[in-house]
């Protein structure tokens, strides 16, 4: 499927939650089989349906052209479906962006669901939607992510306060994880994010019912290229070993760079 870009009105669209393009389609910026790259399911073949537009902004995106400059086209759910069926692998990962900003994504995974598709949905955990989800893959944004003007990719720190208002929503995480298998998979820039990790995690097992055991908690080195990660790798993964959290690697950063496609 190609990377098309006629997304015009997507951001102003997610801020209205009115996202639905004609007939209910999803803006897709990209479609490809890989490597499940991240957490529990490192390692498994996966068709990748990555959507266009997010409700927030981290300055480390690596999916720039889903959030700060979202680009796509519109493709109905058939097509989506049509297209992931072309490719010889039963676990689907939809990603973003932000997938659950989109109405339109439900009905993907119940189409993708009927057919006997593993769905694992990559979130920023802010929105809740019932859908047939096999893992929610929960990645809450640490006040580290937020795009301060001196590390703001694109503007002047515009989107702060924004972000800041946005990134944390204890009551969704807990009905997350309460309704689905569900993974916390925190990037994790240095130390000094793990107060803040430590406090959330105790603030959600509060919160929910069902357990959150600490081998459900993912510490992921933040990088979106190899030069980085080799400076922040070696740093989780004995943060990892600390605090008794599980490590997971980047597996397609490791091997391909982060190529798009990959
Ligand atoms: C691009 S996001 C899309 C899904 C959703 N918006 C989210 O943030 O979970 C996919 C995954 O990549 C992670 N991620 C994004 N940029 C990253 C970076 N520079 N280093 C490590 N992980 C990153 C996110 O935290 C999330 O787990
Ligand atoms: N191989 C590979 N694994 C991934 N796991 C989560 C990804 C994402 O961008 O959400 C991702 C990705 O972009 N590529
Ligand atoms: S929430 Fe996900 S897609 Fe949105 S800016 Fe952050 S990493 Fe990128
Ligand atoms: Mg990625």
């Amino acid at each position: 499927m190609p990377v098309a870009s006629d997304t015009d009105g997507l951001d102003e669209a997610v801020e209205r939650t009115d996202d639905a393009g004609p007939g209910g389609d999803l803006p897709i910026n990209e479609l490809f089989c890989s490597l499940q790259g991240e957490g529990r399911l490192a390692g498994v073949p996966s068709v990748f349906v990555r959507t266009s537009g997010c409700n927030l902004r981290c300055w480390f995106c690596d999916s720039y052209h889903t959030s700060w400059e979202p680009t796509g086209d519109w493709y109905s759910v058939d097509d989506v479906t049509a297209a992931v069926e072309t490719y010889d692998a039963d676990h689907v990962v939809l990603t973003g962006g932000e997938p659950l900003v989109h109405e339109a994504s439900v009905d993907l995974l119940d189409e993708l669901g009927d057919r006997g598709y593993h769905t694992t949905v990559e979130t920023n955990g802010t929105i809740y939607r019932d859908a047939a989800i096999d893992l929610a893959s929960v990645s809450p944004k640490l006040a580290s992510s937020t795009p301060t003007a001196g590390r703001d990719p694109k503007g002047d720190g515009e989107w702060a306060d924004r972000h800041e208002d946005r990134r944390l929503d204890v009551p969704t995480l807990a009905e997350l994880v309460d309704t689905y298998e569900t993974q916390l998979k925190f990037v994790v820039t240095g130390p000094e994010d793990m107060d803040e990790i430590e406090r959330l995690v105790s603030r959600v097992r509060e919160a929910a019912d069902a357990a959150v055991p600490d081998d459900r908690v993912l510490l992921m080195p933040e990088g979106q290229t190899r030069e980085r990660l080799e400076v922040t790798r070696e740093v989780v993964a004995d943060l990892a070993i600390e605090y008794g959290y599980r490590y997971t690697p980047r597996l397609h950063v490791d091997l391909w760079n982060d190529a798009p496609g990959t």
